[in-house]
């Protein structure tokens, strides 16, 4: 499991752009008419509506789908009272999660706001905008009145997330590990560590799913909360013992279960061994846990040990319930989160922990066989079940304890809604990444001394998407790394130069010399040639000793690719190699070729390309349908630009005649098929979406990618190399850390197709 260091993640925050949401709009906003519509003049008619009937903001404002995720930063994570300011990473983050999980927009807001009242005050006069509130890292006792005013005084539905959601996640995996330990949650005895927002909320709900009052001990900052003590508010007061204990130390001893919700490293290796036997640790301080994983495992080999962290087994983290929560209360208009809604999501993400974990989930986590028991209690935030199964949940309890104000009729339908959420999410660059990590290959970084490809080669090898190999001098990458701040230690760097790799130069010179000798290499010129990385390093992959090659932020493409067809050589019955773009939009997924290689190609390497795209297209478990792009349609043009077009079409039909594709044709027509079929209803694509385009030389192509790239497009993967016979790729000069990640992805999953693995 992918671990952090602090470049990484402040590289994280700081690149591409500053923060990690935006805004985007849903409505068209490309003419005059449309900016009348969605500002002044037209505005005004939903405006007028809303005043006379106010639900029916929930028609015409995004306010069903809005959560505002609102702190004050008084007790951010487990970093304390850091201030509203501080605490805006940590809120942006929500509101990422929002999106990403449950389709939910979300703003986050940071109130620099101690004063309860003033706190509340504001916070209600913000209701008109959301559909729900998410509070969050508020401070005990504070929290707890400013929730139940805000509760009382709202009618949206309000959650104080470190209290419920906490509580919730967590009683689902202790439900789970009581089942696995054998024990019964009425006999179990609690030891909570932490006596604030989320300790006192997490043990009323064990409380109401069975656990004794008095088979409880609560401590604070101070030791054990007892009836001695003079200092307690009213919610410590609740859980005051009159057992005589006077440590943490004490109340463990002989203890069944024991919950951290307070601060790291308060809990010793001796406290967990004086457990009772089959101890379950909840220690869910974060980003440090109350005990170490590690620490805690080794001493109580009889242990279920989770973590609020995502790098050890048990992640017991919020997200696993917020999302689904607001979503199911949103979508059916509830006015609160209550009991009833709560109880449901505990018991549906406890089940889902029982049933067989989807494949996406096991790559997604670098495992291959997640299984209900000790070390899987819960489901992971990977889980694409949670939507369906927590969502609905949550709407089924508000509609049965009478707080819907919307309720769900149809539920097949509610279930297809939910789905189709769960496929907006850069779904291709998910499934390219998760398919990668389930067959890991070597990959040689060419130009590993330049910062972004160490960055993404230490990221690969964090993520478990690769084995990185680096080229180049081990000194000038260590001290790169330390300059940011990356940990490269276990990855294999190669000093090609070095006189230790001599015999594998002369090698790799006697391979090529051999290959090419009809072509004048000689050994000497080639062993010249070993002193260069990207003959080294495609030799490597052409040796056996990597799996795929990646280069090309420092060098220009035209010179790698000659070295390509030297060392790796072109595919059978190809003569021309290239590369595809994909990029992932709002309307779909698209592949567009050639983007990066053939300068000028005539009819024979556009015929090359065609073929190649229509392969790498069917590689990505998409079925292509082509269209060749011009600026004539279907030989309305004679130029030799538009009839090379056309006799590639014509060739295709021949060669592919079950290939939906056709051409020459205009990019509008390519992209609207209502249109096309309308004009041309002779086209071959008749009532198809155009999914793969096809360009007549490689200044369209490349235009038209880096356009739409441009203009704010998405997620682009590429340039993908076509047409070698092993996994070749180069990256373009002005590529992120981002970019070299999906393309190490793509070598990866092509070496392993190789290899007949994944
Ligand atoms: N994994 C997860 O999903 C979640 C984890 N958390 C984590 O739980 C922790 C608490 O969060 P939250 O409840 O929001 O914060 P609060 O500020 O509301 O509560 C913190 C509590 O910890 C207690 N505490 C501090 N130091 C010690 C100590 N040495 N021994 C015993 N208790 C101590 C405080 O005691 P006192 O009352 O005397 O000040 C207080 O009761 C944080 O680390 C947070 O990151 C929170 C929510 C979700
Ligand atoms: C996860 C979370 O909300 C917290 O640690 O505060
Ligand atoms: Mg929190």
């Amino acid at each position: 499991m992918a671990k952090v260091t602090k470049q990484m993640a402040l590289d994280y925050h700081k690149y591409p752009r500053p923060g990690k949401i935006e805004v985007i709009p849903t409505k068209p906003y490309a003419t005059q008419a449309d900016l009348a519509l969605a500002y002044s003049p037209g505005v005004a008619y939903p405006c007028l509506e809303i005043q006379e009937a106010p639900e029916k903001a929930y028609d015409y404002t995004d306010k069903g789908n809005l959560v505002a995720v609102i702190s004050n930063g008084t007790a951010v994570l487990g970093l304390g009272d850091i201030g509203a300011l501080a605490g805006k990473p940590v809120m942006e983050g929500k509101a990422l999660l929002f999106k990403i999980f449950a389709g939910l927009d979300c703003y986050d807001i940071e109130v620099d706001e101690k004063d309860p009242e003033k706190f509340i005050s504001i916070v209600k006069a913000l209701g008109p905008t959301f559909g729900g509130i998410n509070l969050e890292d508020i401070k005990a006792p504070e929290c707890f009145e400013i929730e139940t005013r805000l509760k009382a005084e709202m009618d949206i539905p309000v959650m104080h997330d470190d209290q419920h959601g906490t509580a919730i996640i967590s009683a689902a995996g202790l439900l789970n590990a009581l089942e696995i330990q054998g024990k019964r949650i009425e006999d179990v005895k609690l030891v909570v560590n932490g006596a604030g927002a989320a300790a006192v909320s997490c043990t009323k709900l064990y409380i109401a799913l069975g656990v004794k009052k008095e088979n409880v001990v609560m401590c604070d900052s101070k030791g054990v909360i007892s009836d001695k003590r003079t200092d307690l508010n009213p919610q410590k007061a609740f859980f005051a013992t009159s057992r005589p204990l006077s440590s943490l130390a004490e109340a463990m001893k002989d203890a069944d279960v024991f919950l951290g919700l307070s601060v790291k490293d308060v809990v010793t290796p001796e406290m967990v061994k004086s457990m009772a036997p089959r101890p379950i640790v909840f220690a869910l301080a974060n980003p440090d846990p109350e005990i170490a994983y590690e620490v805690a495992t080794s001493v109580r080999p009889d242990i279920i040990m989770a973590t609020g962290r995502s790098d050890y087994p048990n992640q017991i983290n919020n997200v696993l319930g917020f999302p689904y929560i607001f979503r199911g209360a949103l979508d059916c208009g509830a006015t609160e989160i209550n009991e009833t809604m709560k109880i449901y999501a505990v018991r549906a993400i406890a089940e889902i922990a029982k049933l067989p974990v989807p494949q996406v989930v096991n790559a997604a986590y670098g495992r291959a066989n997640l299984k209900f028991g000790r070390e899987y209690i819960i489901p992971t935030p990977f889980d694409p079940r949670l939507l369906t199964a927590v969502s609905p949940a949550v709407a089924r309890g508000a509609m049965e304890s009478g707080v819907a104000r919307r309720p769900i009729g149809d539920w097949a339908a509610y279930d297809e809604k939910l789905l189709r959420l769960k496929g907006n999410d850069r779904k291709f660059t998910r499934r390219l990444n998760e398919a990668a990590r389930c067959n890991p290959k070597r990959v040689v970084f060419a130009e590993a001394n330049t910062d972004n490809m160490l960055r993404a080669a230490t990221i690969a090898a964090a993520d478990g998407l690769c084995i990185p190999i680096l080229l180049g001098n081990e000194e000038m990458i260590e001290k790169r790394a330390v300059r940011l701040g990356l940990d490269i230690s276990g990855i294999e760097i190669v000093n090609l130069r070095h006189d230790r790799e001599a015999a594998r130069r002369e090698k790799y010179a006697e391979k090529l010399s051999e290959k090419r000798q009809r072509q004048g290499e000689n050994f000497e010129s080639a062993l010249d040639k070993m002193f260069d990385r990207n003959y080294f390093g495609m030799m490597m992959v052409e040796n056996g000793d990597a799996d795929a090659f990646i280069a090309g932020t420092r060098a220009a493409n035209n010179k790698t690719g000659i070295i390509a067809r030297e060392v790796i050589g072109m595919k059978d019955g190809i003569s021309h190699f290239a590369t595809m773009h994909v990029l992932e939009t709002t309307k779909g997924t698209y592949f567009l070729a050639d983007t990066m290689i053939n300068g000028n190609a005539d009819e024979e390497t556009l015929m090359d390309i065609t073929r190649l795209t229509a392969d790498a297209v069917k590689f990505f478990a998409h079925d292509p349908v082509m269209a060749m792009v011009s600026y004539s349609n279907f030989g309305s043009n004679e130029e030799p630009e538009c009839t090379k077009v056309h006799k590639v079409v014509e060739r295709m039909h021949e060669e592919f005649p079950e290939l939906p594709i056709d051409g020459e044709m205009q990019i509008n027509y390519a992209l609207n098929s209502a249109v096309r079929d309308k004009v041309f209803p002779f086209n071959k694509l008749m009532g198809k979406e155009v999914n793969t385009l096809v360009f007549p030389n490689l200044s369209a192509a490349n235009a038209a990618y880096r356009l739409m790239l441009e203009m704010g497009v998405g997620e682009s993967i590429g340039p993908i190399q076509m047409g070698l016979k092993k996994p070749v790729h180069f990256i373009n000069v002005d590529a992120d850390v981002r970019d070299i990640l999906n393309l190490i992805a793509v070598a990866v999953l092509d070496a392993a197709v190789l290899d007949n693995k994944c």
